[in-house]
């Protein structure tokens, strides 16, 4: 599925903190319908980015795509509104709000006409419909109750609506940062089939994580980071869990494969 143009392409991205570099001519590529996941050793500079693609990080250098056309965030605001969404380790909601408030935290519907606009009152009906909606499509309808409040969920429930929430809104690209680092066995499975159903629906996936065998086992590739910079993409196909972390690591290099100074 690498035909036609990447969905977000990266190319030659810096970013300096004082001394510290923790973009030093990073490329990236996602295309349609496919689940890349970046993997890389501490400090590589994975976080930074995904925070890059995500408008968090401003680069000093190199231009990020989106559908072959040049975008500037300014702000994760900006990155939403093109329709990337992206889902941090601490998942960013309201424990105390129920499921459906949390789907749209920030984003609420309000009521039409004067009631909205001058009220600010908003549409439940119709928010609350389509979280159920947005969570019965992704199979995630065990959860009975949208009123639920979200701190009286399991982990894996949890981030099942984090990922809903992100599907729901990104219509182009869906980021997730270590979405089964806190979950124990099952619940990362149904976190892995979850981003298997994002994916069917049309939504290409970045995974930033540091479990080989889940990365192994859902990625259509992986792109490798390095010093700051992409070191390659491999396919799961084509290497073990072992290359891969030697890679990382700078044990050996991929054939073909020469490390820049
Ligand atoms: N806001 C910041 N201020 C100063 N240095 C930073 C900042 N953000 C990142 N860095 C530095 O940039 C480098 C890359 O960090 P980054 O968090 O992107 O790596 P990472 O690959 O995501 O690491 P990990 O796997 O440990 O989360 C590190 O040396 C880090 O200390």
């Amino acid at each position: 599925m690498t035909t036609g143009t990447p969905i977000l392409r990266a190319r030659g991205l810096m970013k300096r903190y004082g001394t510290v570099v923790a973009m030093n001519g990073a490329d990236f590529d996602l295309n349609a319908g496919e689940i890349v996941a970046v993997i890389g050793d501490n400090g590589a500079g994975k976080s930074t980015l995904i925070k890059a693609l995500s408008g968090a990080v401003t680069p000093d250098h190199g231009t990020i795509e989106l559908d072959g056309r040049p975008v500037h965030f300014r702000g994760p605001e900006d990155a939403r509104a093109e329709g990337i969404e992206t889902v941090y380790q601490n998942l960013a909601m309201s424990p105390a709000l129920s499921i459906a408030d949390n789907m749209f935290l920030g984003r609420e519907w309000r009521k039409p006409g004067i009631m909205g606009s001058v009220f600010r009152q908003m549409d439940r009906p119709r928010m609350e419909k389509f979280a159920r909606d947005k969570l019965s499509e992704l199979g995630l309808m065990t959860i009975q109750n949208i009123h639920q409040a979200v701190e009286t969920l399991s982990g894996g429930q949890r981030q099942g609506v984090a990922v809903a929430r992100a599907a729901a809104f990104g219509s182009k690209v869906v980021i997730l940062d270590e979405p089964t680092a806190a979950l124990g066995v099952k619940e990362s499975r149904r976190v892995l089939e979850l981003i298997r159903d994002v994916r069917a629906r049309g939504i290409p996936i970045i995974l930033i994580s540091h479990n080989m065998p889940h990365v192994f086992e859902v990625a259509d590739r992986i792109h490798i980071h390095r010093l700051g910079r992409r070191l390659c993409e491999i396919s799961p196909k084509d290497y073990s869990m072992s290359d891969a972390v030697a890679f990382m690591t700078g044990a050996k290099l991929p054939e073909g494969v020469t490390e820049q100074a």
